[in-house]
């Protein structure tokens, strides 16, 4: 008959799905009991995620592990480890995962989402980007908007990342250093990314390129709830995720379903962007508000967060010195809603 000692052995190798620690790490197998008269062990078992299909799997290997010992019933129980425990494997595991991907640690991810397209995300990705490295941080973008790239473009950026080596250096424009899935595209051509190559391409854009070493990473999503963009949610590192709406009712309804999904794949929502917000009249300075009012605080409200900052309609390119069509200047009452806007993430992002 297996004795408790054996099992202890079998098992402690044994990793937890999600926090990549063994079981002799975490002090998993809480207790163990062998019904000698039955042939039968029943093991309680922590994990630091338990009900998830990763734990159906590593059920039937571990039935099938004491099976092969000879015993005849398997019972088991999963628990979930201690709340401080679980905090403490799963940040390790994450700051590993980034380590992985970018060969740094310390560098944070945000992302910025959409319930649908159009709405701004991209808009706001950049000068949030650019209001960053205002702030004397260091900062890149991946364009992860894998069909509607337009970062280039708004960047005002016509050139290609050069290749040293191994490796991609990002373009570098207002002081951030810019990846786009626009960088490897002909002549502006559609492409049809399938589930392995969506993959191998973003895992791409962290790992081969040289990003140095950045204090924040902002990541374009594609835009919706769809499959695409649900895939790049999950493909990607944990992040703080900044979602976008107008301020019409529909739209942060739509959004908040995007918000939902972020949280599913790990991601941590930090704030609402409420674009189009309202048009100030340059003469009289009065606002009206066109696409209706309240989105961003319903959304906000949804998905138990703050609005970060409220933008009006107008369009980014219409300075005397443009320099960039989708870039708003410092001194620009926009570049200043950013710039505040930027201030609060810094603060968030930690
Ligand atoms: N506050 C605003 N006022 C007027 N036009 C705006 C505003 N914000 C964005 N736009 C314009 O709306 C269009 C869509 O913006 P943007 O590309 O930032 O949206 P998006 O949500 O990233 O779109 P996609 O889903 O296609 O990636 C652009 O032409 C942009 O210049």
């Amino acid at each position: 008959m297996i004795t408790e000692d054996r099992i202890k052995e079998l098992l402690n190798p044994v990793k937890d799905p999600h926090i990549h620690k063994t079981f002799e790490e975490t002090g998993a197998i809480e207790n163990i009991k062998i019904k000698e008269d039955k042939n039968h062990a029943s093991i309680k078992i922590a994990l630091a995620e338990p009900n998830s299909a990763e734990q159906m799997q590593l059920q039937q290997e571990i039935v099938g592990m004491l099976k092969k010992e000879g015993v005849a019933t398997v019972g088991l129980r999963f628990t979930e480890l201690p709340e401080e425990k679980r905090e403490e494997y799963v940040s390790a595991a994450n700051e590993e995962k980034e380590a992985n991907l970018i060969g740094q640690t310390g560098t944070k991810f945000i992302s910025i989402a959409s319930g649908k397209g159009g709405v701004g995300k991209s808009t706001v990705t950049v000068n949030l980007a650019v209001a960053l490295a205002r702030l004397g941080k260091k900062v890149g973008i991946v364009d992860a908007d894998i069909y509607g790239f337009s970062v280039p473009d708004m960047m005002g950026i016509e050139n290609r990342p050069q290749v040293r080596g191994e490796k991609i250096i990002p373009v570098e424009r207002f002081g951030v250093q810019v990846i786009s899935m626009g960088f490897f595209v002909e002549d502006n051509s559609p492409i049809i990314w399938r589930g392995p190559m969506l993959g191998k391409m973003l895992t791409s854009f962290f790992k081969e390129v040289e990003w140095g070493d950045l204090d924040y990473l902002l990541l374009d999503l594609p835009p919706g709830t769809g499959d695409i963009a649900l895939d790049v949610q999950d493909l990607l590192p944990s992040s703080k995720q900044v979602i976008v709406t107008t301020p019409h009712p529909t739209a942060a309804f739509v959004a908040a379903r995007a918000g939902q999904m972020a949280l599913k794949a790990d991601h941590d929502i930090i704030g609402i962007v409420e674009n189009m917000s309202y048009f100030e009249s340059a003469i009289t300075g009065q606002r009206e508000y066109v696409f209706g009012e309240g989105g961003g605080d319903k959304l906000a409200e949804v998905l138990d967060t703050e609005v970060l900052g409220r933008l009006p309609l107008q369009q980014p390119y219409d300075e005397e010195d443009v320099f960039a069509p989708g870039v708003y200047q410092e001194d620009h009452p926009t570049g200043k809603i950013f710039l505040n806007i930027a201030n609060k993430l810094t603060k968030r992002a930690k």
